[in-house]
């Protein structure tokens, strides 16, 4: 862990808490999630579906997954925005966290454009006999200039 620097906590589910932190040697941005109900079949359906998926366009990379302090970690890319930022801030909006503002509300070419990707990423699931079992505008994760969907199998 000495490897990373944690910045701030981005969120919590009923799992575990996900932070966002810096690789001390690149200055590159990761989430790392830390499993701290101990090893659930949920956390091992996570990772072992996250590691299925791995290299696919719209799902979320996890680069690393390791033990640290007898917590089970996931590093993960960081991806900034959720779809609820989007549909109720604009689209940009930063987290409140960093008070930043919208920088336009949601165009036609974005929903278009996300929708598909949403849908591309749903299939190549589907074709690996993964269903994803609580998408919610939450859970689906964009950044600027690049979207990217998260999607946290259960
Ligand atoms: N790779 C990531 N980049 C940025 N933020 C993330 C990332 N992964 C998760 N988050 C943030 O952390 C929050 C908690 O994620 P987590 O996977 O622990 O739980 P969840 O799937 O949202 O909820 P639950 O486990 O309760 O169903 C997310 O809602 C999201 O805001």
């Amino acid at each position: 862990m000495e490897k990373y620097r944690i910045d701030t906590v981005v969120g919590k589910g009923a799992y575990g808490t996900v932070y966002k932190v810096t690789c001390r040697t690149t200055g590159k941005e990761y989430a790392l999630k830390y499993h701290t109900q101990g090893v659930e079949d949920a956390t091992v359906r996570e990772i072992s579906c996250l590691a299925a998926l791995r290299g696919l366009p719209y799902v979320i990379d996890m680069h690393d997954c390791f033990v640290d302090n007898d917590k089970i970690a996931m590093l993960m890319a960081y991806v900034p925005y959720t779809l609820s930022d989007a549909i109720h801030n604009g689209y940009g909006v930063k987290p409140y966290y960093e008070q930043d503002r919208p920088l336009q509300y949601l165009p036609l070419s974005f929903v278009a454009h996300f929708s598909a990707q949403v849908a591309t990423a749903l299939s190549d699931m589907h074709i690996r006999n993964i269903v994803h079992r609580d998408l919610t505008p939450y859970n689906v994760l964009h950044s600027i200039g690049h979207i990217c969907n998260r999607f946290m199998t259960k």
